[in-house]
Order: structure tokens, then sequence, then C-alpha cells
């Protein structure tokens, strides 16, 4: 590659971003590194920077690849999009940001011919569905009835054991559950069906027994990044380790203890000390805070000493006053009255100029017994707000990323971002780069542009029925083939169909309710509404204002035998905010355990407000 590369000692974080000390040593140097750093730290721009400085120094030395792992779709995807930004396309196409699970079925789909063949799955397995793991028990003759409890607690032994599966350690009924899994049972006309977890022992015992793949993973990522690392599962990690023990690879990992909020999923406690010792990290804190103001800052402070935590004097971005942020915590007597009050709350905010996707309402769980009133409030203010659950990782899905960018190009002139968007990807699904022939690039515009004025003629449409054939046009134009070609996940048609499906009716729903397809999609991307959300949901993401409604012993109700994980759970919710946050409490509420709501298991979260002194209470 000719290229002028950016000299070590030259090199400046990109876009003007200042880092402090141990964070930009991070990102130069080239050891095994351990970063510990609480909410808000700039870890996750760290690793961006770090990409950046490795690409455009050479020191991931062309062809090598930087490799990141994170646990979700869109957290992949906005590193992915982070770094791109920062360093350009050209370099970020050595930037692979994928899943866990991802990188796990990669590997198993590319050499599962290496596996001996009691282990080698079926060429068309299929991922497997709560139902197929029970389904599989059943016909290895173990009925769970509807114990799904007991099915939780047998199901999580299934992958605990690396490769190849002996009796000396795990019961025969699991070996034969694995293997009807693996083959299917033409007998039983099931079909053989993997889980993530079995793909990932799949993937680890291919590596451990193949030095030549292990050697052709090395030879691709001179540097690999694992994002969130306090969440990664003993599965997960074994994967890590035996790709990249006593390999020349680099290890970033960056996470933060306090935020370890799925043990209930299999996080591994000592994952810490374990990647230290056997990677033999060195160890580094940060001590910044970029994302909230001081006064909140305060607050996630106080609250170390309950997580196990040294105080550490973090420090806030300059950008902030000494005296920035709010907090308050409003008691209700009952919900009808705590909505009233929140919705005035909110549109006075936006009344202020807060943007209204600035705004987000958190709730421990069950959105809809907590907000539905809230919502129905909102509404009268002629304010949206909706449940994100059914949106959040469908708008992460590449084929609505697609449909929404030639919806909006159709819609209406002069959208250069989603041309951009479409013409790439639409390039990359056709094969067109630019190798080819001038003729066949200028061609291929040519007829995107006509798909996408045809949609556009198309969409003066009064039904439903009329939609949907659009979009089944759309999707018939770029081919299913080719997405499922280019989109692991798209080989399941169901899966792709169903995608679509909920397409058409959200996006329906929009333009029947607002006859303006620009509206529509804007609304279907969540743009006009206050989002409403579990903690665990709201992980990563940030807000201007955090409104956490329902602080009651029945949303923690599980706080007596796991105060650890609720405490950090908490904490994630706290240090989502940047500038204010209210919580709120009301006596009577209707949840599955009872209408008359408590704070008594959970009261320390009341004695550290009134202890910091900034949480200002208003009782109603
Ligand atoms: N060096 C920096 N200077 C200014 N702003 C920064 C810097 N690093 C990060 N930020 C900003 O601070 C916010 C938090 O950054 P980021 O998401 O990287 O933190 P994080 O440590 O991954 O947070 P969390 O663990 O809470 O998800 C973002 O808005 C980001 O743009």
């Amino acid at each position: 590659m000719n290229r002028n590369w950016v000299d070590k000692e030259e090199w400046c974080p990109a876009d003007g971003f200042r880092l402090e000390a141990e964070a930009m040593d991070t990102v130069v140097n080239d050891k095994n590194t351990l970063v510990v750093a609480g909410p808000g730290a700039g870890k996750t721009e760290l690793l961006a920077q770090r990409a950046c400085f490795l690409l455009e120094t050479n020191t991931c030395r062309y062809p090598k690849k930087i490799l990141a792992i994170s646990f979700k779709k869109d957290a992949a995807d906005n590193l992915r999009e982070r770094v791109e930004l920062r360093c350009g396309k050209e370099l970020s196409l050595r930037f692979e940001s994928k899943t866990y699970d991802a990188f796990a079925k990669e590997i198993v789909d590319r050499f599962k011919n290496s596996l001996d063949e009691s282990y080698r799955p079926l060429n068309n397995y299929k991922i497997a569905e709560t139902k197929d793991i029970k389904r599989a028990f059943e016909i290895a003759g173990l009925n769970f009835g509807e114990n799904q409890t007991e099915f939780n607690r047998v199901g999580n032994i299934l992958s605990a054991n690396i490769l190849p599966l002996s009796t000396d350690c795990i019961a025969e009924i699991f070996i034969c559950t694995w293997n009807i899994l693996l083959k299917g049972s033409r007998n039983d006309n099931f079909e053989s069906s993997l889980t993530f977890e079995m793909i990932s022992r799949l993937a680890e015992y291919l590596i451990r027994t193949n030095r030549y793949i292990k050697k052709a993973i090395e030879m691709t990522y001179s540097h690999v990044f694992l994002d969130e690392f306090q969440d990664t599962t003993s599965i997960q990690y074994d994967l890590v380790k035996t790709c990249f023990f006593q390999t020349g690879t680099i290890i970033t990992a960056v996470g933060d203890s306090k935020q370890r909020i799925m043990l209930w999923a299999g996080a591994r406690k000592s994952i810490f000390s374990d990647f230290q010792n056997d990677f033999l990290s060195q160890k580094r804190t940060l001590m910044m805070n970029h994302r909230s103001a001081p006064r909140l800052v305060e607050i996630q402070k106080a609250m170390y000493n309950s997580l196990n935590e040294d105080i550490i004097d973090l420090k806030t971005n300059e950008k902030w006053n000494q005296e920035d942020g709010e907090a308050y915590l409003r008691l209700f007597e009952d919900y009808i009255k705590e909505a009233d009050v929140l919705s005035e709350e909110i549109d006075s905010l936006i009344s202020t100029g807060i943007k209204i996707n600035e705004i987000c309402i958190i709730v421990k769980q069950m959105v809809d017994v907590y907000s539905q009133e809230i919502i129905d409030k909102l509404a009268q203010h002629n304010i949206k707000a909706r449940n994100e659950a059914v949106y959040q990782d469908l708008l992460k899905e590449d084929v609505i990323k697609i449909l929404v960018s030639l919806f909006r190009l159709a819609s209406k002139d002069g959208m250069p971002d989603d041309w951009d968007y479409i013409y790439d990807i639409l390039c990359e699904l056709d094969g067109i780069d630019e190798s080819c022939n001038p003729q066949i690039i200028k061609d291929f515009i040519r007829k995107v542009e006509l798909m996408i004025n045809d949609t556009k003629k198309k969409l003066n449409i009064t039904y439903e029925e009329q939609f949907s054939d659009l979009v089944d046009y759309t999707i018939k134009y770029i081919s299913y083939e080719k997405f499922a070609s280019k989109f692991q996940q798209y080989k399941s048609r169901d899966y792709f169909d169903n995608l679509v499906e909920q397409f058409k009716r959200l996006v329906w729903i929009e333009y029947d309710e607002t006859k303006d397809w620009i509206k529509a999609i804007d609304n279907f991307e969540g743009k006009n509404s206050i989002p409403i959300m579990t903690i665990h949901k709201s992980k990563g993401l940030e807000y201007d204002t955090i409104f956490f409604v329902g602080l009651e012993d029945s949303a923690f109700w599980n706080f007596k035998n796991q105060p650890d994980e609720d405490r950090c759970t908490f904490f994630v919710a706290l240090s989502r905010a940047k500038r204010r946050i209210d919580f709120t409490f009301s006596s009577n509420r209707p949840t599955q355990f009872s209408s008359i709501q408590k704070h008594d298991c959970i009261n320390e979260f009341y004695e550290l407000f009134k202890d910091t002194g900034i949480v200002k209470k208003i009782e109603y």
C-alpha cells in the first residue's frame, strides 16, 4: 500500500480530542493492557483513537487488521462508525468490529471441515431458539414441562465445559443433547440447531486443535480490542484465550467493574485478574468523567464505597461549571400524580430547548407497567414517548438501515448522507468497486437512481397493502440472496422476513398518522419521541436528562439476594445522565407484586441521596 504513514512521535488524537496521560499511553503503547475506568471516562473513544493511531502510523502493519469484539451489534457498529469518522474510510477497512457471537460463528462456518466428524456441524444448521433446546433435551430423555427455572439451571450446564465432552466431567444426558442439537434427529423431525454458546465452544475447540487455523488468525489480526470487558463470560474468555494466548497479537481490554450487570448471564467475576495473569497485561486507570456534570459525578462517587471501589479523585470535563448538574427525588402518593408531574417537567424541559431525544425515561424492568400512564399524559402535551424494546434492535439491523435510507431518498431530494450510504452498500452487495470499468460504475449509479425514482413515483399510496408491495419491490430489486450472502444473520429467511414485516407495519402506523413519509421515517427512527427503556438497555448510552421511574423495592425485587449486582445496575442508570437526573417513588403503583410500594430493602439509595446533600427531595 502506497501511503505516507504518520510518524509515531507526531501522531496526535483525531478530531481535537485531548486524552489524559494514562489514556494517551494506552493509545500509543504496544503492550497488552487492561483499562479500568468508570462511566463516561471515554473507554469507547479511547479504543477509536487507538485504532486511528495503529492504522495511521502503520503500527498495525499493512495488511494486518484490528479486531474489535463487543457484546451487542449496536456497540460493534458504533465503534466501527466512530473509527471511520476519526480516520476515514480507507484505513478503517482494516478495522473489523464484530460481536463475540459473529466472531465465533465466522470461525466455525469457515473452518468446520477441520473438526472431527463427531463435532462437525451440518452445513445447514440454524441458530437454536429456547424451544429447540427444550425439545433436544426432551428427545434425549429430559422433560422440563413448565419448570423454566430448572430449564435455565440445566441449560446453563450444556456448554459449561470445553470440548470434547466426556462423562468424566458431564452427565450423559448433556452429551446426548449436544449431539441432537449438533446433528439433528431425523426420526424426531428435529433440525440441527446450535446455540451461540455451542458455536463458541466449537470455535475454541477448532483453534485449540488446529495450529494452522490459530496461526491464520494471529497473522490476520495484529491487535485486538475487547469492549465492556467486565461482562465477558467464561465461554467467551476461553475463546479469546485460545486464539491469542502466547501469540504476537496485542490485546487492549476496557471495562468497569462498577457496571458489571451481566452476572446473571454468566459474566466471569474474576475476568480482570485472569486477563492480567494470563496475558501479563499492564493495568491503567482513568480518572476522567467526560460525560456528567460535576454535581452528578459527586453522587456517582458517593456510591463507590458500596460498590467496593476505592474512591478516586475523578475529574470532570472542562466544558462544565463546578455548580452544573441537577438531581431530584420526587415522592408521590400515586402514579397518576407522578405522570402529571413528569409530563409537565418534560414539557417544560423541551420548551427550554432540550431536544426530545436527549431526554430518556429509564425503569428497572417491565417498561409498560412503569410508564404507560406517563406515555398517556405526555400525549396530552403532544409529546410522544415510546418503549424502545421493539425498536432498539430493529433499527440496528442492516436491512432496516437500508430500507430507511432508500425510503428517505425516495421521499426527499438532497439527502447526501443517505445517498453515500446506499451507494456504498449497494456497491458492496453487487460486488462493484473502483477497480470496475467506469462504464459499469456509471450504469450501476443510473440503475440505482432509476430504482429510487421509481420508488418515489409509487409512494403516492393509500393502503397498507400498497406500501407492503412497495417494500417487497425494493427488497426484490436488491435481492434477498445478496442480503443473505453479505449478512450472516439473514441466512435464515424467516428472520429476514420478520424484520421486513416489522418495518412495513411500524412505518405504516407512522405514515397513517402523519401522511408525510419523511415524518413517518423520522418517527420510526425515534427522532421525535422520548425513548423509554430498561437499565440493561441503557448501557453505553447517554442523555441530557434521565427520569428514573420507580425507585421501589418491587422494582429491585431480588435486592436481598444480589445486592452487588443491583447496586451496579442502579449505578449504570445513575451514570447515563449528562446534566440532570430525576428519581421517582410512588406509594401506590399496581405491579405484579403489590400496589403498595416501599423502599425498605433499597433504602441505602435514599440514604445515599441524603448524604450527598445534592439530591433535592420533593414530596407531592
Ligand atoms: N477525551 C475526551 N474529551 C472530551 N470528550 C470525551 C473524551 N472521551 C470521551 N468523550 C465524550 O464523553 C462521553 C462518554 O464517552 P464514552 O462513551 O467513550 O465513555 P465510556 O467510558 O465508554 O462510558 P460508559 O462506560 O459509561 O458507557 C461521550 O460523549 C464522548 O464523546
